[in-house]
């Protein structure tokens, strides 16, 4: 298309806006404000499927007031009508009229609480088999995970055997670089006896935790009942043997993440559309900053390719803001730029300290349960903020010891599940869907550099065979 006659674009040169402030006093002001505001961070639930993640996410929700009396009475009355009255406080998260009828959670919703100094954006991820991959894209944006466990007879012990998602789970937010762990040992309203109970899951747990890389210090351990509202904000009588924080104040301990405003900007879009309301006209663009700050008015980069694009409307939690920092999810509406050039996945950066692209890089990786080990020179898919790459596993330098990282052994053969490896990766330059159309190199950094840059996926026949961190980029495009 010819750009000069779109007629978005032309609108949209008209009224270019200029920074307003110079960068040295961004950043003061970015600094003052973030050290000064409520902290915030990402929380993915995780765990077996009816495990009550939903359940307890809306209990909590509702202690906390940020779900009302009313809404909460429509969906008991809903599920009700439905004839699964036991749902009644899932519905505050599944949401979509497929997962009423089904009862299960599919897709990600986001919510956010409010403890004492953090403001914590819940990822809610289903425990649907079928349903792993959208649990990545939660895992992947996350600071510390909500494992929720079923404390019910012979419950726990089917979510924790091979077959089922609580080691999956834990070894997947493990190998994305998530640390900080807080297990809600949930259902302890039908534990026969609630304090042994709880005890042989925590001592069932630990060696499992140790061996996936956890450290146990970072670990709280909560018993509860998501149904009953037992020892989510306030101590309960329930539970006379207990004496270790609420689910509300193991929460507010964990430690939010250093929000890197000072490193260049690094936007990996989640989402490009057209605006459509006279204020947000042109091309819209979503996702969570990784590093940096944007202003209004700011030149930017898309990587990969040639183009730039000028910010004329910064949007963040449905308002608009003269700039926005690391950590933020935003919407931000560009001038001078056509739709074509904006993929999902690609990334928005200062012209002057652009993203590296790479075409190869070495990876430390913990791959899952397969049907067939992963060998050297496999095809597979590289999946790196919702941007999907054909690539070689093109060496297996080394298996790790999960816990310590040490080298296990050199130049294995295969990688079998479980394992921990450092790999080399490189991705694959030939066609992908027709003749002349090149695989792009992606936009990477080490996970040192910058964590929400630095984590990646492998998949192959769309399943998840690997997890992990990027440790050192090889060739650059
Ligand atoms: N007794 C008891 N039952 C609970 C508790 N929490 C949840 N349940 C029941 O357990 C079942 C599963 O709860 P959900 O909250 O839908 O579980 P989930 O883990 O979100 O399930 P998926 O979204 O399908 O992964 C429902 O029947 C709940 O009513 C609890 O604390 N005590």
């Amino acid at each position: 298309m010819n750009i000069s006659s779109d007629p978005d674009y032309l609108a949209a040169e008209i009224d270019i806006p200029r920074p307003s402030l110079a960068r040295e006093k961004l950043l003061e002001e970015v600094r003052r404000k973030l050290e000064t505001g409520q902290k915030g961070l990402n929380l993915v639930i995780i765990g077996h499927v009816d495990a009550g993640k939903s359940t307890l996410m809306g209990r909590l929700l509702y202690e906390l007031g940020e779900l009302d009396e009313k809404a909460r009475r429509d969906n008991e009355r809903g599920s009700e009508r439905a004839g699964k009255a036991s749902f009644k406080w899932a519905w505050a998260l599944d949401e979509s009229a497929e997962e009423r009828e089904r009862g299960v959670t599919m897709d990600i919703a986001t919510t956010h609480i409010r403890t004492p100094s953090l403001l914590i954006t819940l990822l809610d991820a289903p425990g649907h088999a079928d349903f792993v991959p959208n649990m990545i894209s939660g895992a992947s944006q996350a600071d510390a995970a909500l494992l929720v466990v079923d404390a019910s007879p012979n419950s726990f012990e089917a979510g924790f055997e091979r077959a089922g998602q609580t080691r999956e789970h834990l070894v997947l937010v493990r190998a994305l670089g998530v640390s900080q762990l807080v297990i809600a040992v949930n259902k302890i309203d039908l534990a026969i006896d609630a304090e042994s109970r709880y005890n042989e899951i925590v001592s069932t747990l630990s060696p499992f935790l140790v061996q996936s890389g956890f450290q146990l210090p970072r670990v709280a351990f909560v018993p509860l009942s998501g149904i009953e509202g037992i020892n989510l904000i306030d101590k309960s009588s329930a539970l006379p043997w207990y004496d270790g924080p609420t689910l509300l104040s193991a929460l507010d301990a964990l430690k939010p993440p250093a929000r890197p405003y000072t490193l260049p900007l690094r936007l990996p879009l989640s989402n490009v559309f057209r605006g459509q309301t006279a204020m947000a006209s042109g091309i819209g663009v979503s996702g969570r900053i990784a590093s940096g700050v944007v202003q209004v008015g700011d030149r930017l980069r898309i990587l990969p390719g040639d183009e730039s694009a000028v910010v004329r409307l910064i949007e963040q939690d449905d308002d608009s803001a003269p700039w926005a920092a690391a950590g933020s999810t935003v919407t931000l509406y560009l001038a001078g730029v056509d739709q074509i050039h904006l993929d999902i996945g690609s990334v928005l950066c200062p012209p002057d300290a652009p993203v590296p692209l790479a075409l190869a890089f070495t990876a430390q990786i913990i791959v899952f349960d397969l049907q067939l080990p992963l060998t050297q020179g496999a095809s597979v898919e590289l999946f790196h903020h919702s941007r999907d790459v054909p690539v070689t596993l093109s060496k297996l330098l080394a298996t790790l010891d999960r816990a310590t990282n040490a080298v296990v052994k050199r130049d294995p053969r295969v990688l079998t599940k479980g394992q921990s490896a450092r790999v080399q990766i490189t991705l694959r330059t030939g066609t992908i869907s027709g003749p002349g159309e090149r695989v792009a190199p992606v936009p990477l950094e080490t996970f040192t550099v910058n964590k929400d840059m630095g984590r990646i996926l492998l998949r192959r026949g769309g399943e998840t065979v690997a997890a992990g961190i990027v440790t050192e980029l090889l060739t650059l495009a």
